[in-house]
């Protein structure tokens, strides 16, 4: 394990040169993996792994979307692609992925094929940390770990396509077999990271549920709609409004801050736009600070994860979801969205 310094601290990393594929697959080579769940991630990892050699299997209700995109992927039934119950007792280990509430309904079940020295692996902290509202409680003799692909299961396939590798975490809840450390890691590097860093459920789920409320998702939609209302009511154009707001952010300067950091992106545009965004950027951290408090505060006490399991666990819980999805998509800023993306010269088609 290399020990690398973050801007001052050192942390555990492990990379694909110190941990090949090669160990993984050594690692890997008398286990079957069991993905329980084709969702968003299910398909990413179990594919991934597929691809890099390992012995893997997909567990997913018959008669559902999932399980048809999972045959069209190549999971062929009755031979790697089998009902849940199936695939838990084939499994050695279980990487259970289905969605956090629904990981609540199933436990019962998982726990049952939990025989000793089998693996419980999750992609998030949410069930283990969260346990006295989730009930998952895995026996002692297996090994509990998690691998957290810190991006979408989409970006997760993508990347391993393209040969790169997006950055997951790593943690260990318990060592039943003396061998968890080497298990975690192999699936990690087998799923597709590019590299792991370590951490504990705990904060890993804290700082997940933060993320993806905060700047990944809720704060930056936030922060779109605000600026893009003012300039709407100031005049200007939605495709004018659009474009300073979301398209060039996304398309031009986003890319740039990724290869090269922030401070690069300040040097490389006009004296104009350096002087503004240094002038202005800690007054956006103050105004929001509060804001992640309270995000912090809600995930922390467990009001976020008691309002996600609440609303899943609800019948009309799709229904309510495609509505205020609809409201974000017939947004006029997400419809002159719409329009720009098909503007982009790649998504133009041309003529012979
Ligand atoms: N979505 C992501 O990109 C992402 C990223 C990192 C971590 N994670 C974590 O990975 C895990 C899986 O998340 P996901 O987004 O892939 O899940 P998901 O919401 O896509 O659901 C996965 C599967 O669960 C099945 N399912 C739902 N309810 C069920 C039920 N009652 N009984 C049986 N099957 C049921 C669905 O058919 C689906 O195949 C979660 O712990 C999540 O937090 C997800
Ligand atoms: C992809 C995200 C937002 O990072 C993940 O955390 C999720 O829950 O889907
Ligand atoms: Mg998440
Ligand atoms: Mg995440």
């Amino acid at each position: 394990m290399a020990k690398l310094n973050f801007g001052g601290s050192e942390e555990n990393v492990v990379t694909r040169e110190e941990f090949p594929l090669s160990k993984a697959q050594e690692v890997l080579a008398n286990e079957t993996v069991a993905v329980i769940g084709y969702g968003v991630q299910g398909p990413g990892q179990a594919l991934n792994q597929k691809d890099n050699g390992i012995n893997v299997i997909v567990g997913q209700r018959k008669n559902s979307k999932s399980w048809d995109k999972a045959v069209s992927d190549g999971f062929v039934p009755g031979e790697t692609l089998f009902e849940i119950e199936e695939a838990l007792e084939k499994g050695t280990i279980i990487c259970y992925l289905l969605s956090d509430a629904a990981q609540i309904e199933l436990w019962p079940t998982v726990k049952k094929h939990l025989t000793p020295g089998k693996a419980l692996y999750f992609s998030h902290g949410f069930g283990i940390t969260f346990n006295e509202q989730t009930g998952i409680i895995p026996p002692a003799d297996v090994d509990v770990f998690l691998v957290a692909p810190k991006g979408s299961g989409t970006s997760l396939r993508r990347m391993f396509l393209q040969g790169r590798g997006l950055n997951s975490s790593y943690a260990i809840f318990q060592d039943a077999t003396g061998n968890a450390w080497n298990r975690v890691i192999a699936l990690g590097i087998a799923v597709g990271s590019g590299y792991l860093f370590e951490t504990d459920f705990k904060k890993e789920v804290y700082s997940d549920l933060t993320g993806e409320r905060g700047t990944l998702m809720g704060c930056i939609q936030g922060v779109f709609a605000a600026q893009y209302d003012v300039l709407r009511s100031n005049g200007h154009s939605p495709s004018e409004a659009f474009n300073e707001t979301v398209e060039e952010l996304t398309q031009s300067l986003m890319p740039l801050v990724a290869e090269n950091g922030m401070d690069w992106m300040y040097a490389n545009c006009s004296t104009t736009a350096q002087r503004g965004a240094l002038d202005w950027w800690k007054k956006f951290r103050d105004a929001t600070k509060p804001v992640f408090e309270e995000l912090y505060n809600s995930v922390a006490t467990g009001k976020e994860s008691q309002k996600s399991i609440d609303s899943n666990s609800k019948a009309d819980y799709r229904e309510k979801l495609n509505e205020e999805l609809k409201e974000l998509r017939e947004s006029e800023m997400w419809q002159a969205g719409k329009t720009v993306r098909s503007l982009r010269p790649e998504n133009q088609v041309v003529e012979a």
